[in-house]
């Protein structure tokens, strides 16, 4: 967070005309005077009351919450959740935004930073400017997917677990998070106390019905005694060194996705909704329509999701090269994909890694960089390889439109055939796109 400016502003009210949605989970405004405001609590179109939370007169923006709806648009509800609003939990950012409104919203976000970071609009990506639910998703007006396979609750200084408030390491007690999945909140971790512990996260894996908890204590404090509702595994988050151990039960939890059964150790990436890997694997898939023989690169790989689905579909004939930067991960990406004589998972950055396999040429890639992004560097190689197809998996759209525009002014460009967006964190701002991208000069 950055420091408050000597002419703080924070506290000040201004009525303001709420303007369009941007990135982040907030909205645009202008005060009288001209200063941009990023509004949190608020839709587009409205007239509201808008409290300033950081920022001050000769900072570019503010930030601020609406504590007053002079004027609701119609997609305007009561918030499902108790411990949404202004100063509340941080946790979600449209709980007050019927959920087909939500979906628009992060629509217009996608369109709108496609547009500003690679000039882009929806005809020119194939993408017909929707963001799906996942299967079982769509919910009336008033409900909540309970959908968030791993939560990681925040815990006060009395023991309390909860989640942090918007922008800030103080915690909202919560008894209940509504968009924890099922296998989440019968643990009961809400239920109880947590004295010593920094954070307890929990994670109900998908299919399998292994239930974790990661337990990180304060300096100096004692494990506390875990007695939960169902067997669950327990691990410790070492206080100086984050490193991760094993307290009791398997330190990691089976997934399964794309027909196999995926181990997961503690820290290793993993997709929160249920439905999002089989989801991304499919619309890669459709995308890259991979054949058999093919060579195909799965860049920042995790425990390597992706590789297996390619390297299912390429065959015996074909090969595939996973890069991963976690340790762990590699471990688990090789312990996962060991059936398949020709995958080859290396661990570095994909940064340092790639250069130096010395790899020239590849039928298809996939990347699924994290939220920052590939960068301007790792693109250009990509397009140096003569991929057939390229699929782009990703979970930030201002990163992904800064990459496509690299693709697009790279010596050997590419263009993007397809885009898909998911709404794979609903009543939150995340959205989830796959864009699928080709040589330019091929016809669509
Ligand atoms: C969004 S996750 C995708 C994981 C995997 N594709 C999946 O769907 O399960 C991004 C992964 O990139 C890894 N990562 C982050 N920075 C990296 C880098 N510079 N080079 C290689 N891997 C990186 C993270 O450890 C994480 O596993």
């Amino acid at each position: 967070m950055q420091a408050e400016p000597k002419t703080s502003l924070v506290g000040e009210e201004y009525e303001v005309e709420i303007g369009p949605v941007a990135h982040g989970g907030h909205c645009v405004a202008r005060t009288a005077e001209g200063q941009v405001l990023f509004v949190r609590h608020a839709l587009p179109g409205e007239r509201v009351v808008a409290r300033v939370t950081e920022g001050g007169a000769d900072s570019r923006f503010l930030r601020a919450d609406a504590v007053q709806v002079l004027d609701p648009s119609k997609d305007r509800i009561e918030a499902p959740c108790p411990y949404a609003g202004p100063g509340r939990c941080g946790g979600c950012d449209w709980q007050h935004a019927k959920p087909g409104a939500q979906r628009r919203l992060k629509a217009d976000v996608v369109a709108e930073q496609l547009q500003r970071l690679a000039g882009l609009t929806p005809e020119q990506v194939g993408w017909d400017g929707t963001v799906v639910p996942a299967p079982g998703d769509k919910v009336p007006s008033g409900q909540v997917p309970a959908w968030r396979t791993r939560v990681q609750y925040a815990v006060d200084e009395t023991g309390r677990p909860g989640l942090r408030r918007h922008r800030s390491h103080e915690v909202e007690p919560i008894a209940h998070c509504l968009i924890a999945a099922e296998g989440v909140s019968e643990l009961g971790i809400e239920r109880r106390t947590w004295p010593g512990m920094a954070t307890v996260e929990a994670i109900a894996a998908t299919g399998s019905g292994d239930r974790q908890v990661v337990l990180a204590p304060r300096p100096g404090a004692r494990l506390p005694l875990v007695e939960l509702d169902r067997p669950v595994s327990v691990l410790r988050v070492d206080e100086h060194d984050g490193a991760v151990h094993r307290v009791h039960g398997r330190p990691f939890v089976r997934e399964r996705a794309d027909d196999r059964t995926w181990r997961v150790g503690a820290g290793g990436f993993w997709q929160v909704h249920p439905r999002a890997a089989d989801l991304l694997v499919e619309a890669a898939m459709q995308g890259l329509l991979p054949r058999k023989g093919e060579t195909a690169l799965d860049l920042y790989c995790g425990v390597g999701l992706f590789a297996g689905a390619l390297a299912d579909r390429v065959g015996e004939k074909g090969a595939v090269l996973g890069i991963e930067s976690s340790k762990r991960a590699v471990e688990d990406a090789r312990h996962n994909l060991r059936e398949f004589d020709r995958v080859r998972i290396e661990h570095g950055k994909v940064e340092q890694v790639l250069p130096r396999t010395g790899i020239t040429e590849a039928d298809l890639v996939l990347l699924d960089p994290p939220r920052t992004g590939a960068g301007r560097g790792i693109v250009t190689h990509l397009t140096t390889l003569g991929a057939r197809r390229i699929a782009y998996v990703a979970c930030d759209p201002a990163a992904l439109a800064r990459d496509l525009s690299y693709f697009q002014t790279a010596d050997r460009p590419y263009r993007v055939r397809t885009l898909r967006a998911f709404d794979l964190f609903p009543m939150t701002h995340h959205v989830e796109c796959v864009a699928i991208l080709e040589p330019v000069g091929k016809g669509r």
